[in-house]
């Protein structure tokens, strides 16, 4: 379903944005923008009494913000959050958004959250901000998981944007591990990293673990094979691709919202 942005002024209205009358020239918006209209739209699923995944990256972030928002304004009531990383968690505790865990919880009625990568059946590459394995946890408990893209993040095949492919991986011997995974997809031209921080030191997960991200040069075929085969290697912890579990994908772009669902 796709929706221009002159018919889609509830969630124009939300962020406030003023919208040009018809025949002018159209808005441009910034891609921080459209991860606000994917993210504000995703929040119109949420109900009080919900128990909510709440996603971590730049577009998630603002799904966060709005249901603080409304439930400061007594608009939302009874939410509980489940986090998908230290730093949603900390961003929940700063609006006030009541928190539990999958223990407590685990059955979860709706998550959002962003991705790195859409493909035109909905699957997905995640944690290219290093939280896929909790991401991938919460999401699984979902009955319902609204992923919430700017019109960026479509991809024709997982891999496609060049971008990597990230792996969550234990310390010990990483490099065997990541050696493992480059052979693994060596048909595909793929190239195994360890991810690094802005120290230049190997990148730690909220698990404690590192990322090896794996970039293609071409489509990997068939992802339930290529998902089974990486985790059959020992020292592999989870990978990114989230494979059949968005239920709902928004997306925002130049034109206005698309919304896709699960078939
Ligand atoms: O680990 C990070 C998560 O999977 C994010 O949801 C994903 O990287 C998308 O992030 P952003 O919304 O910042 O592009």
């Amino acid at each position: 379903m796709a929706v221009a942005w002159s018919e889609k002024a509830s969630s124009m209205e939300a962020l406030s944005l003023s919208l040009s009358p018809p025949m002018s020239p159209p808005v441009i918006l910034t891609q921080d923008e459209l991860k606000k209209i994917a993210a504000y739209k995703a929040v119109e699923f949420v109900e009080s009494g919900m128990v909510l995944g709440l996603g971590t990256g730049s577009t998630a972030k603002h799904a966060v913000d709005r249901i603080g928002e409304l439930l400061c304004q007594g608009k939302l009531n009874n939410i509980i959050g489940i986090p998908t990383s230290k730093k949603t968690q900390e961003q929940a505790i700063s609006l006030g958004i009541p928190l539990s865990d999958l223990d407590s919880h685990p059955t979860i009625d709706l998550a959002i959250d962003g991705a790195d990568e859409v493909d035109p059946h909905l699957n997905l590459v995640k944690g290219r901000g290093g939280s896929l394995l909790r991401e991938k946890m919460v999401e699984g408990a979902c009955k319902k998981f609204v992923c919430i893209v700017d019109e960026s993040k479509l991809v024709k095949y997982l891999g496609g944007s060049g971008l990597a492919l990230p792996i969550e991986v234990v310390p010990f011997c990483w490099n065997f591990t990541a050696n493992k995974l480059q052979n693994l997809f060596r048909d595909s031209g793929c190239v195994a990293k360890l991810r690094n921080d802005c120290k230049g030191e190997p990148f730690l997960t909220d698990n404690g673990n590192y990322i090896v991200d794996l970039y293609l040069k071409e489509d990997i075929g068939d992802l339930q094979v290529a998902s089974d085969s990486i985790l059959r290697i020992a020292g592999v912890v989870e990978h990114g691709m989230f494979l059949d579990m968005a239920t709902t994908v928004i997306v925002a772009g130049e034109l206005g919202i698309t919304i896709k669902n699960k078939q």
